[in-house]
């Protein structure tokens, strides 16, 4: 049985003329980290912020494990991690922490093992001043997860951090979504959440254009395999005249096919290895998967 954490129906909201969020619903379960993609402007923040109760909606509803936003008890069961994190430069990480905990009424006994998942124990008693931007950002990190909250929320959390520390970003996140926390994160790179998130909503113009497991959102394109052929000298007419496609020089052809009939097409194309130099198979990239998605009308997307 699924145990919806964040329930988002049909949410529009404007800032006069604009609107920045149009119709959008999505759901988020208990133990699921879902990854929200959009460009600037897209509404990714703004969506946060409605959550967070701090701008109301003119239309459509928000549930948060069953409340109103802004109410105290969706207050307590949402922690938030901002774009930007700022914390006073003269207490130390484990004074930052101590006191979010005492905020949300946390037991202090937590802070050593918080210090520790986020890799600033031996930095826990110097000045935040004194941290690097990856470090304030594990800090910020450490502070969202004070508490075990059942939704946590995190605007693009991983810009500026470096690949390593991406990874053990990703990896404290990931422990957080198996204690049962809902994770709703932004992000722009496809790259970094596609092995390290459960979901992808595409959100364009403040409409939702697509939701899914990267796979599903890859098959719902259907963007075709480009078979590569490099023909030996004076033969790549006869090549195309066989199997279509596009001359990209004297030698070169590209051929589209759809992914399921790319294997057929090379045993085709097998069959005139003796007038190939070489050849090799494109399938779509995530940056071709996302540009699809965030270009498609709204009424294109599919929940
Ligand atoms: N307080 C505001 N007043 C007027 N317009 C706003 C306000 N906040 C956001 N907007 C507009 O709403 C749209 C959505 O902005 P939002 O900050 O949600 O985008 P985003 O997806 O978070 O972008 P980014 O990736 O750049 O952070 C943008 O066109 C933005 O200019």
């Amino acid at each position: 049985m699924t145990d919806t954490i964040l329930d988002i129906r049909d949410l529009s909201l404007s800032f006069g003329r604009l609107r920045a969020l149009d119709g959008v619903s999505l759901q988020v379960q208990a133990g699921e980290t879902l990854a929200l993609l959009g460009h600037n402007g897209a509404g990714k923040s703004t969506l946060f912020k409605a959550v967070l109760g701090f701008l109301a909606p003119e239309a459509g509803s928000i549930a948060i494990a069953g409340h109103a936003p802004g109410t105290d008890a969706a207050r307590i069961a949402i922690n938030y991690l901002p774009e930007v994190v700022a914390f006073p430069r003269s207490l130390t990480g484990r004074e930052v922490l101590t006191y979010f905990s005492g905020l949300r009424s946390a037991p202090k006994t937590g802070i050593a093992d918080l210090l520790e998942r986020v890799g600033l124990s031996d930095a826990a008693d110097r000045a935040v001043g004194t941290y690097s931007k990856g470090m304030r950002q594990r800090l910020g990190l450490a502070q969202a997860l004070i508490g075990a909250p059942r939704l946590l929320l995190l605007d693009e959390p991983t810009s500026g951090l470096d690949p390593v520390s991406r990874h053990e970003f990703y990896a404290v996140i990931a422990e957080a979504a198996a204690r049962g926390s809902a994770v709703l994160l932004s992000s722009h790179g496809l790259e970094e959440i596609q092995t390290r998130t459960d979901r992808v909503a595409i959100l364009a113009r403040g409409a939702l254009r697509a939701v899914g497991t990267l796979e599903d959102l890859a098959r719902q394109a259907a963007l075709p395999t480009t078979i590569r052929v490099t023909a030996r000298p004076g033969e790549a007419d006869q090549l195309q005249t066989e199997f279509g496609g596009r001359r990209i020089n004297g030698c070169r052809l590209e051929i589209d096919c759809a992914a399921d009939a790319k294997l057929a097409l090379l045993a085709r194309i097998g069959t005139r290895s003796n007038v190939l130099q070489d050849i090799d198979v494109a399938v779509p990239g995530l940056d071709d998967i996302y540009r699809h998605h965030s270009n498609q009308p709204d009424e294109e997307a599919s929940a």
